[in-house]
């Protein structure tokens, strides 16, 4: 503006200088070069102040809008994350230094575990031209499986995480608080499979075994990170599958302690023979809670009072089979 203001100041007084007599007219074409080459060398200036906030104004939304794709980058990666790993994990391994090649672990002191295996899925399996090569069978697990994470979701079973599922073996844990909830779950996983074999004229069954105990809890690889629970606990969750029955859901007698306290019928299976434990009495769990008001705490007989809160008592989001069903 000032720049403006100056230049026709300096137009009016070569104008009028132009205009006097004292002036001879080379003087008068002199000045008349040197005004159109100012009022030139303003236009150019103006072009390039305008070039100059317009670049300016391209290189503000480039910024804003790559930042944006940052932000939803970012977002896309923990959602990617919160599907294979609990959302506490997750959240360790982003704000965790890049480069940290520690291995993740965690001493849980208390810990739910089930495993709930379909058997005679493995009859159901064959590799024929007519199910385009067993694709059709597969298919059917992944909805079996798709239903058994979509149960998660629900309020009831927020404090559930699902481990892993390995070919036709699903396998979940929760914390001390929680059993009930698991008896709850792994009750309702016998009912889904029930109306998965009235709708696809199937007859699968589903065997189920539940224990209770100490666990190591952790992450295993780095490209393909897998959470995973071990130890003897788990061992023994999976020795209930294993050993049960089809339709029934075994348990020790620790969650049979726990769960009759909380007005579930059980019935005694007597002792069984478990590979590496010797003689265990177990138990069937018969169906859910009698008791009209059951309380969420579940009394636990095992865990001391200075017993640590595992993880699993922290909410989980729903942990589905498929990344893409998150997204
Ligand atoms: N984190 C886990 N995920 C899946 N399965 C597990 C896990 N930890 C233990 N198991 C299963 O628990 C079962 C009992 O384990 P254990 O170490 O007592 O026996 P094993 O001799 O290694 O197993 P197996 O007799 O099946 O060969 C095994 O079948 C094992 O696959």
């Amino acid at each position: 503006m000032e720049l403006t203001t100056l230049i026709l100041k300096l137009f009016i007084t070569i104008a009028v200088l132009v205009g006097s007599s004292e002036f001879t007219l080379t003087q008068q074409y002199v000045n008349i070069i040197i005004l159109v080459g100012f009022v030139i060398a303003l236009i150019l200036h103006g072009q390039q102040t305008e070039a100059t906030y317009r670049l300016d104004f391209v290189w503000k939304q480039q910024a804003t809008e790559e930042k944006e794709d940052m932000e939803h980058l970012e977002a896309y990666n923990r959602k990617l994350l919160a599907n294979i790993l609990p959302v506490h994990v997750a959240e360790h391994f982003l704000n965790s230094p890049k480069n940290n090649d520690e291995l993740y672990h965690e001493q849980c002191d208390f810990v739910c575990i089930m495993f709930a295996s379909i058997p005679n899925f493995s009859e159901f399996y064959v590799e024929l031209e007519g199910n385009n090569e067993g694709v059709e069978c597969l298919r059917l697990l992944n909805e079996i499986i798709a239903d058994f994470d979509e149960l998660l979701s629900e309020e009831q079973f927020k404090y559930i995480e699902k481990i892993k599922s390995t070919g036709a073996t699903y396998m979940a844990a929760s914390g001390y608080r929680h059993v009930t909830a698991m008896a709850d779950y792994a009750l309702r996983l016998k009912e889904l499979l029930e109306e998965v074999n009235e709708h696809s004229f199937n007859h699968f069954r589903i065997r189920i075994g539940i224990n209770v105990g100490p666990v190591v809890a952790g992450v295993i690889g780095a490209r393909k990170p897998q959470y995973d629970i071990w130890g003897n606990a788990v061992n023994v969750a999976s020795r209930m599958d294993s050993t049960g029955i089809c339709d029934k859901i075994q348990i020790t007698s620790e969650v049979n302690q726990i769960l009759q306290a909380k007005g579930y019928p059980t019935t005694c299976r007597g002792a069984i023979e478990v590979k590496g434990k010797g003689s265990m009495e177990t138990f069937f769990l018969e169906g859910p809670s009698k008791s009209p008001t059951r309380p969420n705490i579940t009394v636990n007989p095992l865990a001391n009072s200075d017993s640590k809160i595992s993880q699993f008592e922290k909410p989980m989001t729903t942990v589905l089979g498929t990344i893409s069903e998150k997204n």
